[in-house]
C-alpha cells in the first residue's frame, strides 16, 4: 500500500454553513493497481485525489503517504513528498507552452537538481515509454490533444513517482485518444506504480482494476467486474 485514508474527511465553511465536500473515508491506494474514482460533477472526487495527493489536509480522520501521517508533516516537507513521489496529471494537460515536449518533462528533473546528463537519459526513457520519441521537439500547441496528454503522463513519470494522480485525464480527448492514454496508464500500472484516476465517464471502468464511486461527498466501492460484463 502507498497511501490510506482512515476515516478522513473534509468540511468547508461557507458563507451559508459548514459544508460536506467528503464524508469519512477509509479506501487503500495499492501498487501495481489503477484504481478509478468515478462519480458526477461536484461529487467530491477531486477533494478525494486532493486529499490523497497532499494538496489538502482532512478535517478530521488521517491521510497516510509513503508510511508517514501527512499530518505530522511541514508543509516543505510535503512539497517534497509531491515532488519526489507523487506525479500529476490533469485534464488540461498544463504542458507550459515556451517548451518543447522534452524540455517539458525535464523539468521536473531540473527542480529535483538531477544533473544533466541523467536528466537527457531520463527524458528520452520516459517519451520512449508513451510512444512520443519522434514528437520530443514539438511545441505542445503542434500536437494533438492525446499527444499532449501523453507527454503529461511521461513528465509524471520522469521522477518515479510511486503513485500517479490523474484528474479527469481524458475529459478534453477524443475517443482514439482515450484509449491509447487509459492503455498507458494501465501499463504503468502493470509497472508496478499505485495510479488513480478521477472520471465522470463510466465507461472508463474496463481499465480499472478497482473503482471507487463518489456520491454526495460519500466514498463506496464498486464491483468492476460487473461494471464492465
Ligand atoms: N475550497 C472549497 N471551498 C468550498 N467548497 C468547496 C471547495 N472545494 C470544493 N468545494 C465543494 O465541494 C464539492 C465537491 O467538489 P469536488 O471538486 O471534489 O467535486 P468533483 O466531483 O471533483 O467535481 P467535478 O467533476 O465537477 O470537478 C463541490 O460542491 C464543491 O463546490
Amino acid at each position: 500500500m502507498i497511501a490510506e485514508l482512515r476515516e478522513a474527511n473534509k468540511i468547508y465553511d461557507s458563507p451559508a454553513g459548514k459544508f460536506v465536500a467528503l464524508n469519512k473515508t477509509t479506501l487503500t491506494i495499492n501498487e501495481a493497481e489503477l484504481l478509478l474514482i468515478i462519480g458526477p460533477s461536484g461529487s467530491g472526487k477531486t477533494t478525494l485525489l486532493s486529499l490523497i495527493g497532499c494538496l489538502i489536509d482532512p478535517t478530521e480522520g488521517q491521510v497516510w503517504v509513503d508510511g508517514k501521517d501527512v499530518a505530522t508533516l511541514s508543509s516543505g516537507q510535503k512539497a517534497d513528498l509531491r515532488l519526489n513521489l507523487i506525479g500529476f496529471v490533469f485534464q488540461q494537460f498544463n504542458l507550459l507552452a515556451p517548451l518543447t515536449a522534452e524540455e517539458n518533462v525535464a523539468y521536473p528533473l531540473q527542480m529535483q537538481k538531477v544533473p544533466g546528463s541523467e536528466i537527457k537519459k531520463r527524458v528520452a526513457e520516459a517519451l520512449e515509454k508513451v510512444n512520443m520519441t519522434e514528437h520530443r521537439r514539438k511545441f505542445p500547441k503542434q500536437l494533438s490533444g492525446g499527444q499532449q496528454q501523453r507527454i503529461a503522463i511521461a513528465r509524471a513519470l520522469v521522477t518515479n513517482p510511486k503513485l500517479v494522480l490523474c484528474d479527469e485525464p481524458t475529459a478534453s480527448l477524443d475517443k482514439d485518444s482515450v484509449d491509447t492514454v487509459m492503455n498507458e496508464l494501465r501499463a504503468l500500472a502493470k509497472s508496478g506504480k499505485a495510479v488513480a484516476v478521477v472520471t465522470h465517464d463510466p465507461r472508463l471502468t474496463q481499465y480499472a482494476d478497482r473503482a471507487v464511486e463518489v456520491k454526495n461527498g460519500m466514498a463506496t466501492l464498486i464491483d468492476v467486474q460487473k461494471m464492465t460484463a
